[in-house]
Order: structure tokens, then C-alpha cells, then sequence
């Protein structure tokens, strides 16, 4: 059985129906954005990694790591930070 539009967006005039579908297209494409972004990120902390192993470093860094957490907390508050350590996660693995 497939859902009807009102029952996938949840509204209850055609209108909101209209507006909603629209929006939810905007929303996806934006996450298909923000993906690309997180897979280029990963890509260029991976080289920043293997430069500093190579140089005898180590993987992290956690001045560096503070700096970004700050950075994501005063553009998007508490719940910014969460998301910088999942940011973090994904580009240098769990420590
Ligand atoms: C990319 C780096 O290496 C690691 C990964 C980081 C990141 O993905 O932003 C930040 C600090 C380091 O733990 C760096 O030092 O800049």
C-alpha cells in the first residue's frame, strides 16, 4: 500500500502538502551537500595525518582538535560541539 502525500508529510491542506514536499527536496539536496563537504574534509584530514605520521608525529592533535570544538560551539552552541566530535570522529577515528 503506498502513503498518500498528506499521510508523508503529515499536513492537512494541500497547501502545507505543497510546501512541505518542496522544502523536504531543499533538505535533501542540502544533505547531499553536507555529505560531499564531510567526505571532502575527511579527505584533507586524512592528508594532514599522514604528512604528520610520516614526520614522525603523532595522529592527533588536541590543541588543534580544542580550537574546532570551539569553533563549532560558538557558531552553533552545545549541541555544535557534539557534532564537531562526530566531525572529528569520522576524520581521525575513535581515540
Ligand atoms: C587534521 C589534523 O589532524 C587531526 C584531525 C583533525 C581534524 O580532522 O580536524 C584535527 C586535529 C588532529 O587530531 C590537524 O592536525 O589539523
Amino acid at each position: 500500500m503506498t502513503a498518500t502525500a498528506a499521510e508523508k508529510t503529515g499536513a492537512h491542506t494541500p497547501e502545507a502538502v505543497d510546501v512541505i514536499t518542496g522544502a523536504r527536496e531543499r533538505i535533501d539536496a542540502l544533505d547531499d551537500r553536507i555529505i560531499g563537504l564531510i567526505q571532502e574534509r575527511m579527505a584533507v584530514s586524512a592528508v594532514i595525518q599522514e604528512a604528520r605520521i610520516t614526520s614522525g608525529g603523532r595522529r592527533v592533535n588536541l590543541s588543534r582538535e580544542m580550537e574546532i570544538l570551539g569553533h563549532y560551539r560558538e557558531a552553533l552552541g552545545k549541541p555544535g560541539t557534539t557534532l564537531a566530535m562526530t566531525l572529528l570522529e569520522l576524520c581521525r577515528g575513535r581515540i
